[in-house]
């Protein structure tokens, strides 16, 4: 909590009239208390000050909040949106950890909160969807009930306590609402995304759509500030399920004496069906993981061929590759990795041994890697470009039993909202997964590397070959139903070529993700950006 007690000579109603306040309250409470925040994604660059860009009232039988969109402002000359709601307690204990600082309203004692943290708040919105009441202020909110809400009260609510960039909150132990707290002046995708799957696709490996809440302020587009949709049953997620997966198929190399150099190899993008994966493989790894992954394409395909389907509505219909696409994306991919090239200079101090040599090795072949972006030519592309998850990883997918469920459609975080809805090659999403093997594979032997009894090059060398034995089960699995449901993703050359692409991108994508957030596993990317260069670039 915030040790500067504010002060307003007015009433809570009128809060935000007196400019002095909105002063004091932005310069010395609101920069302390956003930066310290879980949600904040501005912690790698320098704030230069914070202003409430937009406010508006929610009101409800007696209640009264604010909702605060605050525009903090980067010395590195860019600016990032945030949404916080207010609320006014005089019972501290009533604020629990929402506490933002104490407030004088004129007769009043009391304290500021973020008012998720309320009860009240909670209940007001949760009732406001059922009721889809559009709620009249500066802004115009729109609450929407969704087909699929059966609700008519509300009930409880709790925080979902996830490690997680916005705010979950799970309401009447079914419904889980996203209060997204980064914001865009655009709808979220994931928001677009996870209704237009329910309310148009037969696509059920994805969470209903229960409802949303948007602000429309004049002359903007809609902002979204929360998504609702059913909780499913899960079991946590994959990156854990496959962390556990690993470590018991690393361990069975030593268990059961298998020498990792002796174990056949497999072509990188072949594709295998189960009973062609060779029996010395199966031995090892076990039917069921192999089975799993099958599972996990087949849930893939059939999200992209239901997003891919659409004939009519723009947002999502099918794009082919042209010119503008062309443009767009090697001067999206050139000046991402100047921005990687310029971490990882600045960031060598932090690396040692192999991550370091990595990173020089990488820095020495610059121009191999731009002229790999550069070779992308639309004119031999055929296949068709569609909306993609955008950020599809192992943890982004919860594993429900034997199955999975799809979550999170909110793209890359780094791209603008509107790079976001671009159609992009459904072999980004797949590349995106793969990568995430290979991060798993990597984070295993790095994590348990002592415990295995084998030298490091017979654990990376087993590595390796497992990440090329579940990418060829995938594959098997993921190209056979989109070609069978006619996404047109391209002629075998043109789909090897895009995920060796896409590999390349996303792998240069994470060096910035790690350098920002945990400098140690840099290595990891740093060895995919290897492998991926080492490996002769397949011609289209
Ligand atoms: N519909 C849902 N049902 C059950 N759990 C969910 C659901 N949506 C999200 N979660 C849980 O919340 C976590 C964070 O959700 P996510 O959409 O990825 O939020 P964020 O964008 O803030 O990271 C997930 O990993 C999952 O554990
Ligand atoms: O926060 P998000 O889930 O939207 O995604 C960001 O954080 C991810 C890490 O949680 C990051 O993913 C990278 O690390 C994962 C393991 O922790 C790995 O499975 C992914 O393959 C790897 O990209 C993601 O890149 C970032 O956008």
């Amino acid at each position: 909590m915030s040790k500067v007690k504010l002060t307003n000579p007015t009433r809570w109603e009128n809060l935000l009239d007196d400019p002095a306040f909105k002063k004091q309250l932005t310069e010395d409470v609101l920069e302390n208390y956003v930066v310290s925040q879980r949600w904040y994604g501005g912690k790698s660059s320098t704030l230069k000050y914070l202003e409430i860009s937009e406010f508006f009232t929610i009101a409800h039988k007696g209640d009264h909040f604010y909702g605060l969109l605050l525009e903090v402002n980067f010395k590195e000359a860019f600016y990032q949106h945030y949404f916080l709601p207010l609320g006014f307690v005089e019972d501290k204990k009533a604020a629990g950890d929402g506490l933002i600082a104490p407030v004088q309203l004129g007769e009043k004692t009391g304290y500021l909160v973020d008012a998720l943290y309320l009860d009240s708040f909670r209940k007001v919105l949760f009732e406001k969807i059922i009721e889809s009441h559009p709620v009249e202020g500066l802004g115009t909110i729109t609450f929407h009930a969704g087909e699929q809400l059966e609700e008519t009260e509300y009930i409880s609510s709790r925080f979902l306590g996830a490690e997680q960039s916005n705010t979950s909150i799970i309401f009447n132990d079914k419904h889980i609402i996203k209060f997204f707290r980064r914001i865009y002046s655009s709808t979220n995708p994931d928001y677009q995304i996870c209704r237009y799957l329910t309310e148009h696709t037969n696509f059920d490996r994805s969470p209903t759509y229960t409802g949303s809440i948007n602000l429309n302020i004049v002359k903007r587009h809609d902002i979204t500030l929360a998504l609702m949709q059913k909780l499913v049953p899960n079991d946590g997620d994959g990156w854990e399920w496959m962390l556990g997966e690993l470590k018991t198929v690393f361990s069975t190399l030593s268990r059961k004496h298998i020498d990792p150099n002796t174990l056949p190899e497999v072509q990188l993008f072949s594709r295998l069906k189960l009973r062609e994966v060779p029996h010395e493989i199966v031995d090892w790894t076990g039917l069921d993981l192999l089975k799993r992954i099958r599972t996990l394409a087949l849930r893939t395909a059939q999200f992209h061929v239901a997003i891919g389907a659409e004939r009519n509505d723009l947002k999502f219909t099918a794009d082919k590759y042209n010119g503008d696409y062309n443009v767009w994306l090697k001067n999206r991919l050139l000046y991402m990795f100047q921005n990687r090239l310029n971490t990882v200079e600045n960031n060598l101090h932090k690396l040692k041994d192999e991550a370091l040599e990595l990173a020089q090795e990488l820095l020495e072949r610059k121009n191999e890697v731009r002229a790999r972006f550069i070779e992308f030519d639309w004119h031999h592309m055929k296949g068709e470009r569609i909306r993609i998850h955008g950020d599809y990883h192992l943890g982004q997918v919860l594993v429900d039993g034997e199955d999975f469920y799809l979550l999170d459609f909110e793209g890359e975080p780094e791209s603008t909202i509107r790079d976001r809805k671009v159609k992009q090659m459904p072999q980004k999403d797949l590349a995106g997964m793969f990568r995430s093997f290979h991060y798993a594979i990597y984070s295993t032997i790095f994590e348990h590397r002592d415990q295995l009894g084998l030298p490091i090059e017979d654990l990376y060398k087993a590595g390796e070959l497992l990440y090329k034995y579940l990418i060829s089960i995938f594959l098997d699995t993921y190209l056979h139903h989109v070609h069978n449901n006619n996404l047109n993703i391209g002629y075998q050359k043109e789909v090897n070529f895009l995920l060796q692409f896409c590999l390349l991108e996303k792998a240069i994508y994470e060096l910035g993700y790690e350098f920002n957030s945990r400098p140690s596993w840099a290595i990891i990317p740093l060895r995919g950006i290897q492998s991926i260069m080492n490996h002769k670039q397949q011609k289209v």
